[in-house]
C-alpha cells in the first residue's frame, strides 16, 4: 500500500490506554485535519508515527516498509516539535541556514519569502521569540523541508488572525506547487475546514472517523422543527446531539437519512465541521 499504514497501534502510559488498537491509513498528497478533544492522543499519535515515541503494540509502515529505526523512511516524514529543539542562542537566520545544510533540498527561497510575509525578524534569537513567532518559525521550517509526510502539531498556536491567514495561504500555495501530505492538528476547526481534504477524528482512544471532508459534510445534518415531529422523523437515525429553543428542536444527525417522507414543518440542512465535531465528541 502507498502511504502510511497504522496497524493495531496501542499506546499506554502506565495503566492509561491513550490509543487502543487503532488502524488507519494516511494517503499521499492529501491535507488532513487531525481532530480530537484536549488529551485525546493527537500528539502521541504523531510522535509514534515519527518514531519519537514508542508504541506498546502495533506497527507503522510507509509504502509497506517499517518506519521504526529506519532512517530512510523517517527522512520522508517530518514532525514539528512541541518541545523547543533549537538552541535558544541561535539567531533565526543562522537557524534557517543550519537547517538548510541538514536538509539538502530545503526550500530556502520559500523560507525567506515566508519569513518576510510573516514579518519575522531573523536577527532575533530563537529563545527570545514570542509564542506566536515560535510557532511561525516551526511552521516555516515544516513548509520548506523536503519530506513527503509533514505533521504539524497545532501550527497556529498563538498566531494572530492575520498570521493565521498567512499560514493557510502559504500551505495552500506550497501544496499546489508540490503536492504532499500534511497532517494538521488544531482546535480551530472552522478555519481549516475549507483547506483540509480529509478528516481524522480521535475519540475514546479510537479513530472515530477517517474520511474525506466532502463525504463527512454530506452525511451531517440538522433536522429542525416542532420537537415531536423532529423526534418522530429522526427516531431511527444516528442522532449525535440536539438543541431546543422553546418548542422548536434541532436534532443533529451523522449518517444516512431515512426514506420516510419529511413532514412539511421540518427542515433539513447540512451542518459545518465545527458543529459536527462538537456534537460527535461531546457524547459520552
Ligand atoms: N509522557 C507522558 N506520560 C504520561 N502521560 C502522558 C504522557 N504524554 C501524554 N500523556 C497523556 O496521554 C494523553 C494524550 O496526550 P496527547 O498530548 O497526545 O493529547 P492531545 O490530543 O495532543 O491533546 P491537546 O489537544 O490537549 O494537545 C493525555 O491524557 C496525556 O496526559
Amino acid at each position: 500500500m502507498e502511504g502510511i499504514e497504522i496497524k493495531n497501534l496501542v499506546k499506554k502510559f502506565r495503566k492509561d490506554i491513550v490509543l487502543d488498537d487503532i488502524s488507519f491509513n494516511i494517503e499521499p498528497e492529501k491535507i488532513y485535519g487531525l481532530l480530537g478533544r484536549n488529551g485525546a492522543g493527537k500528539s502521541t499519535l504523531m510522535n509514534i508515527i515519527a518514531d519519537r515515541k514508542f508504541s506498546n503494540h502495533g506497527s507503522v509502515t510507509l509504502d509497506g516498509i517499517t518506519i521504526h529505526d529506519n532512517d530512510e523512511q523517517l527522512s520522508r516524514i517530518y514532525l514539528t516539535s512541541e518541545v523547543d529543539v533549537y538552541p535558544d542562542r541561535f539567531k533565526i537566520k543562522d537557524l534557517f541556514s543550519w537547517i538548510a545544510d541538514i536538509y539538502k533540498e530545503f526550500d530556502y527561497d520559500l523560507c525567506k519569502k515566508l519569513s518576510s510575509e510573516f514579518k519575522l525578524n531573523e536577527d532575533s534569537k530563537f529563545g527570545n521569540l514570542s509564542t506566536g513567532y515560535n510557532s511561525i518559525v516551526k511552521a516555516i521550517v515544516a513548509l520548506c523541508v523536503p519530506a513527503d509526510y509533514i505533521f504539524l502539531d497545532e501550527p497556529i498556536l498563538g498566531l494572530d488572525a492575520k498570521n493565521r491567514d498567512v499560514f493557510y495561504n502559504a500551505l495552500i500555495q506550497t501544496y499546489s506547487d508540490r503536492p504532499r501530505t500534511f497532517v494538521i492538528s488544531t482546535h480551530i476547526i472552522e478555519e481549516i475546514a475549507n483547506i483540509i481534504s480529509d478528516v481524522i477524528v480521535i475519540k475514546d482512544s479510537k479513530v472515530l472517523i477517517n474520511d474525506s471532508t466532502e463525504n463527512i459534510l454530506k452525511s451531517s445534518y440538522e433536522v429542525t422543527g416542532p420537537a415531536a415531529e423532529v423526534d418522530r422523523y429522526t427516531e431511527d437515525l444516528n442522532i449525535i446531539g440536539s438543541e431546543s429553543l422553546g418548542k422548536i428542536k434541532s436534532n443533529y444527525i451523522f449518517g444516512d437519512l431515512n426514506d420516510k417522507p419529511i413532514p412539511d414543518t421540518v427542515t433539513i440542512s447540512n451542518i459545518d465541521l465545527q458543529k459536527l465535531f462538537v456534537n460527535l465528541t461531546d457524547r459520552e
